[in-house]
């Protein structure tokens, strides 16, 4: 049975330095590898960030703060990042043939033994298993906000072994995550098929302009008694996420409405309005209407 040291994680945006940190935190030796040494520059900070959240929410001691940052390497150097690392965790932009390129070139710089996986919000892990050099030792293990919730699943295509579907449950289960193992591949996740319907649903009240997004939220938010509607949730994820998921679905079903929609995120692309992360999308942070007391009421 393969026993997971050395951990690679591949692109240090959102969602890499997230689970470089549950890797770091769980006691694996982590390397991250990144195109530039500007991109890792930032990498580096948000891990502080990242460290420094964790400590003050009782995460992890102040004691083991310099033991995680001190099992944290970062790379530029693909075959350096690469050498003698047991498993590899892939979040670069949602791109089918950019992962399996750069899947391909790890296949040559890694062990033989190390299994891979790609954290797509979206694609399907067969659209790129090929690509890998490794289609038996690869497969989906999606994580959603870690920082957050512990939910992650491990979704196969039809050329993923046994041995590897436990491998990569066992590495779940050690970075102290809930692993969803899903019998097959699916377009879709499981909570994602539900909360992608959602969005969907929100966003054509929206572009069909019968509703305003900040409705569209108060509706949820009152009936479900939930704190936060599905336009806030969108802009937690990412405006440019949401519209190159919906994007690409709209070119794969040739669905009008899912054209529509797609249409109508894309200025905020554009505009750089692509949600929390950088200040504004369909509400201003970090004090967005959604979180204030009185929202529900419908003053603003
Ligand atoms: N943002 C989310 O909430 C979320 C949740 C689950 C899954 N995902 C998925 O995770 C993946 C990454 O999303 P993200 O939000 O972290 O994106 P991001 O844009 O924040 O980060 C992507 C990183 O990949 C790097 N990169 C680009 N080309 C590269 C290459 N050739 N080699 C190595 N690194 C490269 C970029 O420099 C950047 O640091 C996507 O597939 C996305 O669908 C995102």
């Amino acid at each position: 049975m393969m026993q997971v040291q050395r951990v690679l994680i591949v692109g240090s945006g959102t969602m890499g330095r997230k689970i470089a940190f549950l890797s770091a935190a769980a006691g694996f030796d982590t390397r991250i590898y990144d195109i530039s040494e500007g991109v890792l520059s930032d990498a580096r900070q948000g891990m502080e960030r990242i460290i420094a959240k964790a400590v003050s929410r009782g995460r992890i001691t102040s004691q083991e703060e310099s033991l995680v940052r001190g099992r944290i390497a970062y790379f530029t150097d693909k075959v350096q990042a690469a050498q003698d690392v047991d498993f590899l965790s892939e979040s670069i932009p949602e791109d089918p043939v950019l992962k399996g390129q750069v899947f391909g070139e790890f296949d040559k710089l890694c062990p033989e033994h190390a299994v891979f996986t790609t954290n797509t919000s979206s694609l399907m892990p067969s659209m790129f298993a090929d690509a890998t050099g490794r289609p038996d030792r690869f497969a989906a293990l999606h994580f959603h906000n870690p920082e957050v919730d512990r939910i992650v699943d491990i979704m196969p295509h039809p050329g993923t072994s046994g041995e590897t579907m436990g491998a990569i449950r066992r590495f779940v289960e050690a970075i102290h995550m809930i692993p969803i193992e899903m019998k097959k591949e699916n377009p879709g996740y499981v909570f994602n098929s539900m909360f992608m319907s959602l969005l969907g649903s929100a966003l054509t009240l929206a572009a069909r302009d019968v509703a305003s997004p900040e409705d569209v939220d108060r509706s949820w938010m009152g009936v479900m008694q939930m704190p936060i509607g599905p336009f806030g949730m969108m802009d937690q994820v990412g405006l440019e996420t949401v519209w190159k998921i919906t994007d690409y679905w709209a070119s794969v079903t040739r669905a009008s409405q899912a054209k529509a929609n797609a249409a109508y995120l894309r200025p905020f692309v554009d505009e750089g309005r692509l949600g929390a992360k950088t200040g504004e999308g369909f509400y201003s942070y970090p004090s967005p209407a959604w979180s204030r007391p009185d929202f529900l009421e419908g003053s603003q």
